[in-house]
């Protein structure tokens, strides 16, 4: 079959970029038949020419020019990763008429909307499936695949280095640093671990996901986020004797005026699907009206991984460019306002030091009545004249609990008042 040319602009050579020049080589008598077009890597720009690549990768490709590859390109893959210079050459990709694949869940969840509009002005198609969960394709599986029903829910475990560190905590009982080392030994963890430990790589992702499945606009700044750099030994230990796992939950949820999102460590029952995701696995969980509960589950970063993602996206966008169509659009109809975090309702545990006396347990119990939240189950722990007391609530929304954990850091009998966890299943 006669095929037609398409010039490919590869923006970055790092991680993921590098194992797209593999794959693109490898396979490109594949690729041409399966888009009916034949993708010529034009370029590839990046920061440092002189620095040392995988030798897979052609030198006399590379250019520090960004700027004058995008204007030879009909396809741009952005694996630059950040919001600057990543934004404006995704701009100016899409004004020149270039249709742009990337994997940069920090820029989407910042400037999804700006770039969103970019796209359909020009007539081309925004590609993101490397952005959410690695290899995972569940952009596509909520931008096409559920396109024909509700979802109410989304919740995943969507970052792999926090993942990581947690399995390490809890099946090793390595303290949160010395689990954060092997992870940096490992490569999983960045010599700066932030954006993944304090639970910003997931709150770009779940905004992704909100986005799409809610058919609103949510941006990373709506996410109310926590990280899990207060995670201790003891809470993890406490957490396996009454059969949960702490997950970094990434979650979404549909409620009657809105929807809420968040990202939390989370209490996970050991019979939830989730609670088995091991090592630097990722997972995601939708809940929709007619499909029920779909679980999608696999490798979450790394450069392969990563760049099938990349390429699946590529493969869509060259086809789209020969047969014509476009990718579905961004749209955000239907408006839902993102809940203020006090708003989202569910089950929570909060951890108690008290002084080991009569009457404790009655003034402990008194603000969650005056709440109005219902307690499910209490646990106490003996420890010389202390205790440790550890309340399960029924489905309650999370400001009546902070206002109880407020109040409760008042009381004479407690000694300190430990973090609210949100528990699933
Ligand atoms: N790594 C992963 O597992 C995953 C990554 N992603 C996303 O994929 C994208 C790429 O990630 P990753 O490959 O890990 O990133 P790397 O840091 O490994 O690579 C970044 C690349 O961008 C190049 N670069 C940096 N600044 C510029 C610039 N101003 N102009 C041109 N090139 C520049 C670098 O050049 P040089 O090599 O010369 O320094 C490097 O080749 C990011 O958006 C990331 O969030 C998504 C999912 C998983
Ligand atoms: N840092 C991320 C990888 C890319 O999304 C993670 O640990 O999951």
């Amino acid at each position: 079959m006669a095929h037609v040319d398409l010039n490919i602009a590869l923006l970055g050579c790092g991680t993921v970029g590098s194992e797209v020049v593999r794959l693109l080589a490898e396979q490109s008598d594949d690729f041409a038949e399966r888009c009916g077009a034949r993708l010529n890597l034009i370029g590839i720009a990046v920061r440092d020419v002189s620095a040392p690549r995988p030798d897979h990768v052609p030198r006399e490709l590379l250019t520090d020019d960004a700027e004058s590859l995008i204007e030879r390109a009909d396809l741009v893959i952005e694996l630059i990763g950040g919001l600057e210079p990543a934004r404006t050459l995704i701009l100016r990709a899409l004004n020149s008429g270039a249709s742009v694949v990337t994997g940069n869940k920090a820029l989407l969840a910042t400037h999804g909307p700006e770039l969103h509009e970019a796209t359909a002005r020009a007539d081309v198609d925004l590609y993101y499936e490397a952005a959410v969960a690695g290899a995972i394709p569940v952009v596509y599986a909520l931008r096409e695949s559920l396109a024909g029903d509700q979802v109410t829910a989304i919740s995943g475990i969507v970052n792999g280095t926090t993942n990581y560190i947690l399995d390490e905590m809890t099946t090793k009982a390595l303290s949160y640093e010395a689990a954060l080392a092997d992870a940096q030994k490992l490569g999983f963890a960045e010599a700066d671990p932030s954006a993944d430990v304090d639970g910003l790589d997931a709150a770009a992702k779940i905004a992704i996901m909100a986005s799409i499945a809610f058919h609103s606009r949510v941006g990373i700044d709506d996410v109310d986020t926590r990280g899990i750099r207060e995670i201790t030994a003891e809470q993890i230990a406490a957490a396996t004797r009454e059969g949960y796992v702490i997950k970094l939950l990434a979650t979404a949820r549909r409620a009657p005026n809105g929807i809420t999102v968040q990202v939390a460590p989370t209490l996970v029952a050991r019979t939830h699907p989730l609670a088995s995701v091991s090592g630097a696995y990722n997972a995601v969980v939708t809940e929709s009206e007619a499909a029920g509960r779909l679980m999608f589950y696999g490798q979450g970063a790394g450069g392969a991984p990563t760049a099938s993602a990349v390429l699946s996206d590529v493969v869509a966008a060259a086809a789209k460019r020969v047969y014509g169509g476009h990718a579905p659009r961004e749209l955000p109809y239907a408006s839902l306002p993102v809940l203020p975090a006090a708003s989202a309702r569910g089950v929570f545990t909060i951890d108690l030091t008290v002084t080991d006396q009569p009457g404790v347990l009655a003034s402990i119990a008194e603000p969650f009545a005056r709440h109005g939240v219902s307690i499910g189950q209490v646990r106490q722990d003996a420890d010389g004249p202390r205790a440790r007391v550890s309340i399960m609530t029924h489905t309650a929304p999370r400001g009546a609990l902070e206002a109880i954990a407020d109040e409760l850091a008042d009381n004479p009998h407690v000694i300190a008042v430990g973090a609210l966890m949100p528990v699933e299943g």
